[in-house]
């Protein structure tokens, strides 16, 4: 447990991009690395490490036949995914697992992703799209001859034509995705997210990035405490009302609990009172030991709250957060 707080590393990327062939697996699996400044992992740069534990036959072999034996695969992940940086900075797998083999494979030496994304288009679309399918062989950045062409003519005119891109090659490789893939899916249950790859790269690269930036729901007893900010008329209390109905929340209104306490004679109401009569704001150690007062009671701490009409400005935002009442 120590080590593994220390590594501190519990909400890095832990991504698998799945889909089809052409669906766009490496052009999303390649900005979300940029942008997540996470690594990434594919069958190909796994074997072209230079250090990796792999006979320079076996290269020979994956580079003539495009493919591996899943255990050798699977020995290359494992390797890379010990190394320090995927370590720190988290991993996305592209196109990995194939296999419902491999799936099981990986599972079982406890590589868990958090999150595994799977772009989906109709067969028609795929094989039309890869047709068009260039790329850069300095950078291994991906090209589009229609969606996606580079705007630098150095760069347009060391595009290369990948191998494998024929209709009849794509055909192909799809019936054998869609053999595997309904096989694989069932080992992701619940961190599942599936993603129309028919529509602009950039549209699908946002939906992608929204739902890996996403925090799974674990089922850990767990007391929300909600702060509703926003101007005046904003309909901070009625949102504040329906949170409160709907997840059985206690609903904590600044200015009625100020109220409250007049119209209750407590000693805080009647502390408050004369500043109410003169139309004077209430001094902040005031209004906090009201609310204070308001969220220590059981219910507050039991069930959780959600608080609007507090803070005002930055003076009160840091009390609160002094006192101990964070948000979540
Ligand atoms: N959403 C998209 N719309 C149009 N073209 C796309 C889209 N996503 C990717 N492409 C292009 O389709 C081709 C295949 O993309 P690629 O990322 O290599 O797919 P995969 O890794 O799934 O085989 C590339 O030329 C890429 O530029």
């Amino acid at each position: 447990m120590i080590r593994h707080l220390h590594l501190d590393n519990d909400n890095v990327p832990k991504i698998v991009i799945l889909g089809p062939p052409a669906s766009g697996k490496t052009t999303i699996a390649m900005w979300l690395c940029k942008h997540l400044n996470s690594n990434l992992l594919s069958m190909e740069n796994l074997v072209l490490r230079q250090f990796s534990s792999m006979a320079a036959e076996t290269r020979k072999h994956y580079q003539k036949t495009k493919t591996l034996p899943s255990r050798l695969l699977i020995q290359l992940i494992q390797e890379r995914l010990a190394e320090e940086e995927c370590v720190k900075r988290g991993w996305i797998l592209d196109g990995i697992p194939e296999t419902r083999e491999q799936a099981l494979m990986i599972q079982t030496l406890g590589i868990t992703p958090r999150h595994v994304v799977v772009l989906s288009a109709s067969d028609t679309v795929l094989i039309e799209r890869n047709l068009g399918k260039r790329i850069d062989p300095q950078t291994g950045e991906i090209y589009h001859t229609t969606f996606d062409w580079p705007p630098e003519t150095e760069v347009q005119n060391r595009l290369m034509v990948p191998e494998g891109i024929s209709e009849l090659e794509t055909a192909q490789k799809l019936l054998e995705y869609h053999r595997n893939i309904v096989r694989i899916l069932p080992s992701y249950p619940k961190i599942l997210k599936v993603i129309s790859a028919d529509q602009p790269c950039m549209d699908v690269f946002y939906q992608a990035l929204t739902y890996v930036q996403t925090n799974h729901r674990s089922n850990a007893p767990f007391t929300p405490r909600v702060l509703l900010c926003g101007p005046v008329g904003s309909g901070k209390s009625l949102q504040a009302a329906l949170l409160a109905q709907k997840y059985g929340l206690v609903n904590v209104c600044c200015g009625q609990l100020l109220k409250g306490a007049v119209a209750d004679k407590t000693k805080l109401g009647e502390i408050v009172q004369p500043f109410f009569e003169k139309k004077m704001a209430v001094p902040d150690s005031i209004i906090m030991k009201v609310l204070g007062q308001r969220l220590e009671q059981q219910d507050c701490v039991q069930k959780g709250w959600v608080l609007h009409g507090f803070p005002r400005d930055l003076d009160q935002a840091h009390i609160l957060d002094t006192l101990g009442y964070n948000p979540n």
